[in-house]
């Protein structure tokens, strides 16, 4: 579903990415784990043609992305959902109308099959009804992201990408949030790239980890692999979670 073959990007001296090789198979969780300022950000603003690289692929769902105009890309963006680190819902919209938004910014669907699609998405994520009717401010956290997440499935995007969606959670929210990844994933069939530094929350998710380090994947695969990774800069990241 996404491809990434020999991407380069540096801002003035700054190199940035040397070099990224990525395949992510259609209906898979992969995980771009990373330090602070590795790349992540800049890797997945790739992937929606917000940047556009120095040299190098960008290839979704078998286009690339990388000569293509400002309309093309628009109907390539149709494939995804974001989900922010900070949900980035509207405050002055209630729950329901959040959810509804990119229905209505997109089509002149009925109301009862707004109301349908938003139900069915909510549940999804575990929401019951009362919560439509609420405002962000009214919910914690660990809701706001899952109303995010029902936000950007709503749609039925083939790609989903999610930046930091644990960042600021507790652990027992933090897992029910990677169940709502998941259960987006298994349900809807959807491609899922998160970016993370949260260790567990991507031995949690992952069928595949890229680790970034200055631009560069060091280790890519499946969580075991990394896991028993010998080069020394993934060794000590993973430490900090696993021990010694
Ligand atoms: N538009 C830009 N112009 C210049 N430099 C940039 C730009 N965008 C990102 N960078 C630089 O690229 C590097 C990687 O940034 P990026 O945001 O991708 O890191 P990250 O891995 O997402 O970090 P974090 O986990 O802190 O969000 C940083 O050194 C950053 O300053």
């Amino acid at each position: 579903m996404i491809e990434i073959v020999g991407l380069h990007k540096s801002f003035g001296e700054t190199k940035v990415l040397t070099g990224i090789n990525l395949a992510v198979p259609a209906g898979s969780t992969c995980v771009i784990l990373g330090g602070s300022g590795s790349g992540k950000t800049v890797l997945m603003k790739h992937m929606i043609g917000l940047l556009k690289p120095d040299q190098g692929q960008v290839i979704i769902d078998g286009e690339d992305l990388v000569p293509m105009g400002a309309e093309e890309l628009e109907r390539v963006r149709r494939k995804f959902g974001m989900v922010f680190q900070a949900a980035a819902l509207f405050d002055s919209m209630d729950v329901y109308e959040n959810v509804a938004f990119p229905l209505r910014e997109h089509s002149r669907m009925p109301e009862e099959e707004v109301r349908a699609l938003v139900r069915s998405k909510l549940d999804l994520m575990g929401l019951p009804k009362s919560v439509e009717s609420k405002f962000p401010a009214d919910l914690s956290g660990g809701m706001r992201k899952r109303v995010g997440l029902a936000r950007a499935i709503v749609m039925n995007p083939k790609i989903v990408l999610y930046d930091e969606p644990t960042t600021g959670l507790d652990p027992i929210t933090t897992d029910y949030v990677d169940e709502m990844i998941l259960a987006a994933q298994r349900e809807l069939g959807i491609t899922s790239v998160v970016i993370s530094h949260d260790i567990a929350s991507a031995f949690n998710i992952a069928d595949q980890i890229a680790f970034l380090s200055k631009g560069v994947i060091l280790e890519q695969g499946p969580p075991e692999q990394v896991r028993a990774s010998q080069h020394p800069t993934v060794k000590i990241f993973l430490e900090t979670w696993f021990g010694k």
